[in-house]
């Protein structure tokens, strides 16, 4: 297992506050601090070791990508994921119906870590009221064939699969979330999942009413 304590070091308490920084009072999700909640998450992920590489750097990939618009010349209409939703579609930034001249566009690279977010929601959601000799592996694995797997080809969710299997326990889960006891980390899993939820929710709502949940 990598080195959770460098500087790359993990906390459940950093990932909260960045989801919790991300809405706005009026419901507005601040993308460059969603794309900085992921970071957090993909922290979590590469101190588990390299069998999960393969995800992280799909993330890390969808990140980037979502970076690079933030920082670009139209980097202004990137600040919220509402402002890039319209940019976007006013425009013609979106491949809606099959992949063509805008294969990476904001829309459907947010897309794909929202409806990785839904899983995270669920994972954390057992975690939270797992006894002390729950499976973690048995946990993301119900929570990924309840979300994220119906978006997945066969090669996907059978890698998926492999990984899940070799996670670590629940102990050393709640080791890496660097929060201290188990009733603390409980306690914030209490406080996280909500959060998550809500700005699962408000997204999830914006792309229903644009019609842009399947985009390819
Ligand atoms: C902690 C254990 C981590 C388990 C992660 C469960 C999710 C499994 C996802 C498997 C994704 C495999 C990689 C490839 C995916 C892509 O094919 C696929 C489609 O993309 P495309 O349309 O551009 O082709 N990509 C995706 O669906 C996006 C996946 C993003 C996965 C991010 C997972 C982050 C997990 C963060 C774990 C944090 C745990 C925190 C606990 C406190």
């Amino acid at each position: 297992m990598a080195d959770s304590t460098g500087p790359e070091k993990f906390s459940l308490q950093e990932v909260l506050d960045t989801f919790r920084v991300c809405l706005s009072e009026d419901e507005h999700v601040s993308l460059e601090h969603y794309v900085a909640g992921w970071r957090g998450l993909v922290k979590f992920m590469n101190s588990l070791g390299n069998v999960f590489t393969f995800i992280s750097k799909d993330a890390v990939s969808k990140i980037q990508i979502l970076v690079n618009f933030l920082n670009g010349e139209n980097g202004s209409h990137y600040v919220t994921i509402q402002s890039m939703v319209k940019y976007e579609l006013e425009n013609g930034l979106v491949d809606v119906s099959k992949r063509g001249t805008h294969p990476e566009s904001g829309c459907r690279t947010l897309l794909r870590l929202h409806r990785a977010l839904r899983w995270l929601e669920l994972f954390l959601e057992r975690l939270r009221i797992s006894k002390e000799d729950g499976k973690t592996s048995v946990m993301c694995a119900d929570a990924y064939n309840e979300s994220l797997s119906q978006h997945h080809p066969w090669v996907i969710r059978k890698a998926a699969g492999m990984a899940f299997c070799v996670l670590p326990g629940r102990p050393t889960f709640f080791e890496v979330m660097n929060v201290g006891s188990t009733e603390k980390v409980v306690e914030m899993l209490g406080e996280a999942v909500p959060m998550i939820s809500k700005v699962y929710k408000i997204t999830e709502d914006l792309y229903v009413q644009n019609n842009l949940l399947e985009l390819p």
